[in-house]
């Protein structure tokens, strides 16, 4: 019997539950039965407020813990997901409707992965010695920002909730925490693993709202950085607004990622990396390599064998774990997809697979292969964010290098051959922050996440995280006398 998804109030603030019904409904609808499951209530102007203040008195007091402290009550979070990750993993499957096949391994899992990591290095975020002539010297410190914020994108609740908060709470941070409207439920569960973990009331809050909530929060003095993952359009907004306070920003954006498929490839490995990119978490990934650029010599073999494979998808209840591809988050976003699908045969692209609604409650739609895709198709220019592959032919190194680059994203893109010296210069040649050698879309703690061009601003995960949820002092000290001109 799975959980039951309805969570004891909105928002999650000083350590512990808070609600104010003044704030707007926000119903959670199943993305499987198109049922009202849950619903919160955005945050009013109190909630704002209070989840600030809190946010805000415990800071200097977290920050004070030594990194080994702090690194404590993180890797202890990081255990109990761990212990729970059933419950967090269907609780996942309800506020997105991807498959808990999927969330079994991939949410709480890496959300794990980050409290732990972080948590790891908290004792280790130290300064620099620097000598000088004389006998001086100049010392570094690594110091928290402050209050931060994260606001998230829908697709991934708890791993987005915890990619912010780990690094931020490593550093001495203090964070509040706005999951995104059509996936509220999941955040609150990390906020309340820290407080069990040992996090003092504050450290980490949670309070729900949409992009009015987001705006208030970013826009408000206290706070030292914000940290999106969301939307293009959404980015330059909150970038802006963050910028004319001269606040810190990650942005971790949209994508349109080029996957390239020479023809030397192995066949099997190579199809198996393009399902990767397209229709894990029903397409819903913002790294995914939707522009999928196949040599002649292989690309009749490759449709064919990828059709065969999209054959074998298990398509139905998430909850069910057979299912390997489950609805899509909203109707919404649905429909949005089968738009760009109608646009997609309008400008003449062949649809080899799919392309049709699936008539069932919920959001469900086939996944989708168009073939005979060129560059200047709106498939291949705009973020779909559904599960559609657009096949683009093409015949030289140098001629897909340029046609990968010419968009105005950069978030990932990958390579598939058999010639490693062609998969690096290949690579190099990408411009994107988050690249594939024979394989696709994997994202371990240890290495960094983001993107280049408009897919963002900063990285997530790693070493590199520390440098955006930390500012470094250098103090100078003198052992001589002063000497002046006058
Ligand atoms: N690069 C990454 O790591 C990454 C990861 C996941 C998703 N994404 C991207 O996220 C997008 C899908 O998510 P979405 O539809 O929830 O994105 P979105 O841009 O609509 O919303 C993201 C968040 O921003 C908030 N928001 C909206 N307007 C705001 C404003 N003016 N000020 C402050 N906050 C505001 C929303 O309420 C939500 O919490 C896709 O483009 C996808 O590629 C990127
Ligand atoms: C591969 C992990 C991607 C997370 C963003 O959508």
């Amino acid at each position: 019997m799975p959980i039951d998804p309805k969570p004891t109030a909105s928002h999650y603030i000083g350590g512990e539950y808070v609600e104010d019904t003044a704030g707007t409904p926000i119903d959670v609808i199943s993305a499987h039965s198109g049922e009202k499951i849950a619903q919160v209530h955005s945050a009013t102007p109190a909630i704002i407020e209070r989840a600030l203040t809190a946010a805000g008195e415990a800071q200097a007091a977290w920050a004070a813990l030594t990194g080994t402290e702090r690194g404590r009550i993180l890797r202890r979070a990081a255990d109990i997901m761990r212990a729970r990750n059933r419950e967090l993993s269907e609780l996942e499957t309800y506020d997105t409707g991807k498959p808990l096949q999927e969330t079994l391994v991939a949410d709480a899992t890496s959300g794990a992965d980050a409290l732990e990591y972080f948590g790891g290095l908290a004792g280790s975020l130290t300064g620099e010695y620097i000598p000088q002539p004389g006998g001086d010297f100049v010392y570094t410190s690594r110091e928290a920002l402050g209050v931060c914020v994260g606001l998230g994108a829908w697709n991934y609740p708890t791993q987005i909730a915890c990619w912010k908060g780990a690094p931020a709470l490593a550093c001495g941070n203090t964070m509040v925490f706005k999951p995104s409207e059509t996936t509220p439920l999941c955040a609150l569960k990390i906020a309340e693993i820290l407080t069990e973990a040992g996090a003092p009331a504050g450290v980490y809050n949670v309070i729900q709202g949409l992009g009015d909530v987001g705006a208030a929060l970013t826009t408000d003095p206290r706070v030292a950085k914000v940290s999106l993952t969301g939307s293009v359009p959404t980015g330059r907004k909150v970038y802006a607004a963050a910028a004319a306070e001269m606040k810190h920003v990650t942005m971790e954006l949209g994508g349109k990622s080029p996957l390239v498929i020479f023809d030397d490839a192995d066949l099997e490995n190579a199809v198996s990396g393009a399902i990767l990119a397209n229709f894990y978490s029903t397409g819903q990934v913002c790294s995914n390599g939707t522009r999928v650029f196949v040599q002649k010599g292989i690309r009749e073999a490759f449709v064919k064998r990828l059709c065969e494979r999209l054959d074998a998808a298990v398509i139905g209840d998430p909850m069910d774990e057979a299912t390997s591809f489950g609805p899509m988050v909203t109707s919404a976003q649905r429909d949005i997809v089968l738009g760009y699908i109608e646009k997609g045969k309008a400008e003449g692209a062949t649809l080899a697979y799919g392309g049709k609604i699936i008539i069932r409650p919920g959001n469900y739609i086939q996944p989708t292969v168009f073939t005979d895709v060129t560059d200047d198709m709106i498939i291949a220019r705009e973020e779909i964010f559904g599960p559609v592959l657009a096949v683009l032919d093409f015949e030289e190194e140098a001629e897909v290098i340029a046609r990968a680059n010419d968009t105005e994203f950069g978030l990932a893109g990958g390579v598939f051959t058999q010639d490693l010296t062609r998969a690096h210069r290949v690579i190099a040649a990408i411009k994107a922050g988050s690249c594939y050698i024979n394989t696709y879309n994997l994202a371990p703690v240890e290495a960094p996440f983001g993107g280049m061009k408009a897919s963002g601003v900063g990285r997530e995960n790693s070493k590199t995280a520390i440098e955006h949820y930390s500012q470094v002092k250098s103090v100078y000290v003198s052992m001589n006398d002063v000497e002046a001109p006058f």
